[in-house]
């Protein structure tokens, strides 16, 4: 296919204007008073999903100019990075990139070197960071994470609520999975369920488009060390899981490419059910973690060391769970089918071996370190214990629910962040007050001055942002806001009153702002130090035929209870 170059000016501003497009129709979601986008669903016969949520919006865009949408794919990043970091926050983190690109397009326009405005970015952006920590508000206080819940999710005290009781039933290693209910009303269920850090091995496995997730109802489970090398040895599993209309998650050490094809495409024309990922653990250690996975799920290991092959496996050597939920990042196997004695005989056996190598006199044990293999024990005993709260989110309609889904997770993650590093006055007050701390930068090159003058003038932004969402005029909230510039006196939007945010409750999580400026400030660099963009010369047809589509939609969960 021909591929055409664009160079340097003309690549960074058609970039820029792509990240304009794609930043103004998602800050308009900003705030309390951030109104919903409707995003038409790429389906026939679908309905629309309305949300108020960033990164939905962004990942429903698709620019018409190749390099316009390279921009705006580059923001949309920016937004799955906050959003896969801190869970939250990727609005702020797109408003945010949309100013720091204007003030380097602007600077670098006027002759200013990319390399200094980025470095002077970097140091302004680490200062910002470092400022955040240290102001930070830590608290182990409910009402303070109850706060944090409901400005992140524009919610009432009940969801905060159930949230919270959520976090304290799994603790510090548990996972927290939200599931769209069936009731009007949230439902919270708290089952075994542990989470391991292998994603899917192709986004194709997709059921959920939006949250981009694949998800198995009632699956059985395939524990396998080697490589899957030809698609045909998984077939009779798959075809006898099928009979039980039942899905397959497949755990093995790999699958090649040749066996990859058949399988995602089997799985897309919705022949069989099917998610395939990597087991948890690396080399050796990785039979072990089967073998803890096949006493927690019921089933047993296919291993190499066995004698087993996939030829002797069955069903019934399977093992099964009540749901897993697989992201591009990480496996949870919800509601393990496992025995219950046989889980904690495992679980006795490896805190014995633990036990066994902290008392081991120093200069004992095994050459690469007793602290290596005794992490690796801890791991292991807090992966069986693990506990899953599952979250049903309810609402009156399926377009409710959904719409209610990302906020509602938004608002789990925004109280994990405020648990791990605090929480700072929301409103974009918190972002605003903090600028001070650049005074503290002083250099004697002018782009280096103006890098870090020009994430000052991003912290702005938010509050600008919020009010001008709200319907108020931005430019008088904001000097009204300085006026005390105290860090806490700011616009509470919903209430349309000035005053202590801290008292109204609007708090955000440090870790998301400070992961918003980070992301941002670092893929505007990227864009800014761009010298050429090589991408394919624009065809006529950019999407796969109407066919495929409903193939796909059909294949998939992605809108199980669409009619
Ligand atoms: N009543 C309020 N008045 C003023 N600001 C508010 C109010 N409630 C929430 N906010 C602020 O709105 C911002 C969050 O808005 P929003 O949730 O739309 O964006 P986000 O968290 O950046 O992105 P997303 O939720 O789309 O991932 C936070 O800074 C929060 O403090």
């Amino acid at each position: 296919m021909a591929k055409q170059i664009v160079f340097n000016h003309n690549a960074r501003s058609r970039m820029m204007r792509g990240i304009n497009k794609l930043a103004q129709a998602v800050e308009v979601t900003l705030g309390a008073s951030g109104p919903s986008v409707v995003i038409q669903h790429r389906t026939d016969g679908v309905g629309p999903v309305v949300t108020r949520d960033g990164v939905t919006v962004a990942q429903a865009i698709t620019l018409p100019d190749i390099i316009e949408d390279v921009g705006a794919r580059m923001l949309r990043d920016v937004a799955g990075a906050v959003s896969r970091a801190a869970g939250d926050g990727t609005t702020t983190s797109i408003v945010l990139a949309r100013s720091l690109a204007r003030g380097c397009e602007k600077s670098m326009v006027a002759g200013a070197n990319p390399v200094d405005l980025k470095k002077g970015m970097e140091l302004a952006v680490e200062c910002l960071s470092n400022e955040m920590r240290r102001t930070a508000i830590r608290t182990q206080d409910r009402d303070i994470f109850r706060k944090v819940c409901r400005s992140a999710s524009k919610e009432d005290d009940s969801v905060a609520d159930l949230l919270i009781d959520a976090i304290e039933a799994v603790g510090n290693d548990g996972v927290v999975s939200f599931e769209l209910g069936y009731t009007h009303d949230d439902e919270l269920e708290i089952t075994d369920g542990s989470r391991f850090a292998q994603g899917y091995l192709s986004s194709y496995f997709n059921t959920d488009k939006e949250r981009n997730l694949a998800e198995l109802d009632q699956p059985y489970i395939l524990l396998y060390d080697r490589e899957v090398t030809d698609f045909m040895d998984l077939v009779p599993l798959l075809e006898n899981a099928q009979d039980q209309r039942r899905p397959l998650l497949v755990i093995a050490e790999n699958i090649t490419e040749e066996a990859l094809a058949p399988l995602l495409l089997n799985h897309v024309r919705g022949n069989f059910k099917v998610v395939a990922v990597k087991p948890p653990g690396f080399g050796d250690g990785r039979s072990e973690r089967l073998l803890d996975l096949a006493i927690m799920t019921g089933g047993r290991a296919c291993l190499e060391v066995q004698g087993d092959t996939l030829e002797k496996m069955t069903l019934a050597d399977l093992g099964q769970a009540q749901r897993v939920v697989v992201s591009a990042e990480s496996t949870l196997i919800i509601g393990c089918r496992g025995d219950a004695q046989r889980i904690e005989d495992r679980i006795a056996q490896l805190t014995l071996d633990a036990d066994r190598i902290r008392a081991r006199k120093p200069g004992e044990g095994s050459p690469t370190g007793n602290r290596h293999d005794l992490e690796n024990l801890e791991e292991r005993i807090a992966f069986l214990r693990s506990k899953t709260a599952v979250y049903r989110v309810g609402g009156l309609n399926d377009m409710t629910i959904k719409e209610r889904m990302v906020r509602v997770e938004n608002a789990y993650n925004s109280v994990r962040a405020a648990m791990d590093e605090g929480v700072m006055a929301g409103g974009g007050v918190g972002l605003l007050h903090i600028r001070r701390a650049l005074d503290r930068l002083r250099f004697d090159n002018a782009d280096l001055r103006r890098g870090v003058e020009i994430v000052e003038e991003a912290l702005y932004e938010p509050l600008r942002c919020i009010a001008h969402n709200a319907g108020m005029n931005p430019e008088s909230v904001l000097a009204k806001v300085l006026m005390h510039d105290d860090g806490v006196y700011g616009y509470d939007v919903a209430a349309r009153t000035y005053g202590s945010l801290l008292e109204a409750g609007i708090l955000d999580p440090v870790k998301v702002a400070r992961l918003a400026l980070q992301n941002a400030a670092g893929i505007v660099s990227t864009v800014m130090t761009t010298e050429a963009i090589v991408c394919q010369e624009p065809v006529l047809k950019r999407f796969p035929n109407t066919a495929q589509i409903a193939e796909w939609a059909a294949a998939t969960r992605e809108d199980p209870r669409a009619p």
